[in-house]
């Protein structure tokens, strides 16, 4: 199990004042959504917390050490991300796809084993994509290529997952699929934090909320408290009606 914390984190958006500092505790158990509008800052947030972007002050801590002190090969071992925009050019099949999620397990020149073959083979088939093993990943649909780069993560079984916009190119069955996996990967003592811009996925299945405003301001805690219709409105400039159904709020936009 890990957990993540920011201290007086200030992401780099260029040419953005600093803003309002993150201090976050990204707990095992709670699957946390981001949400803010285009611009925002949700991605570069996403690859600070991964050590791929210089934070422009304050720190990322993972398990109270700073990632800045670890190495790259030991933050793959505990975060794994699952990028908004993939490059799959690579002429590689789905499962050598999948088995990339092995690499910072194995030492330089040790090929996957049995294991990794059946850790691969699992995540396939958990995303419904096992069909397509065989298949080069540049043939695939959208949807089929999001829920091959989500598989890989599973495969890698960091305890931190950071997704990019998970549900981008899914339909509704597989929407509910991935958040339904993530919750239980969560469950399960992972800590899961995504950025979203489905409100009602956010309401329907986040323990936790992280505001982002395009003026760098920020505010965050469990999601109940988080998801109250003036401050969405204020987030996204964007009237709502605000209706229940199966439990959880739902919120719809006013079309005038
Ligand atoms: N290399 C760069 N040079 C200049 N500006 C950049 C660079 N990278 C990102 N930005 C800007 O930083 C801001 C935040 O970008 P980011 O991708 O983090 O936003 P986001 O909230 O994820 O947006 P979206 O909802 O559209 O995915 C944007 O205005 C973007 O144009």
């Amino acid at each position: 199990m890990s957990t993540l914390r920011t201290r007086g984190l200030v992401i780099n958006v260029p040419g953005r004042p600093d803003g309002y500092a993150l201090d976050m505790d990204i707990e095992p158990g709670q699957t946390w959504g981001v949400l803010g509008p285009n611009g925002a800052g949700k991605t570069t947030l996403l690859h600070t917390l991964a050590g791929l972007l210089p934070a422009r002050s304050g720190q990322v801590l993972l398990n109270e050490s700073p990632l800045a002190d670890l190495k790259r090969r030991e933050i793959a071992r505990h975060i794994g991300l699952v990028f908004q925009e993939r490059q799959d050019s690579f002429p590689a099949t789905v499962m050598e796809t999948a088995l990339i999620g092995r690499h910072p397990w194995l030492s330089p020149w040790e090929s996957e084993q049995g294991d990794d073959q059946a850790r691969a083979q699992q995540a396939l088939t958990s995303l419904d994509v096992d069909h397509l093993s065989d298949r080069l990943l540049n043939t695939l649909s959208g949807g089929e290529r999001q829920r091959v780069a989500i598989a890989t993560l599973m495969t890698q079984n960091p305890n931190v997952w950071l997704l990019d916009e998970p549900t981008n190119h899914l339909d509704l069955h597989h929407q509910v699929k991935v958040m339904h996996l993530l919750r239980n990967q969560a469950r399960d003592g992972k800590t899961i934090f995504m950025c979203l811009h489905d409100l009602n996925l956010a309401a329907r299945w986040c323990s936790h909320v992280l505001l982002l405003y395009t003026n760098g301001d920020a505010c965050w805690g469990p999601a109940n408290a988080m998801l109250e219709s003036s401050a969405l409105e204020k987030l996204y400039n964007q009237k709502l009606i605000t209706v229940e159904a199966d439990g959880a709020p739902v919120f719809v936009p006013v079309s005038a």
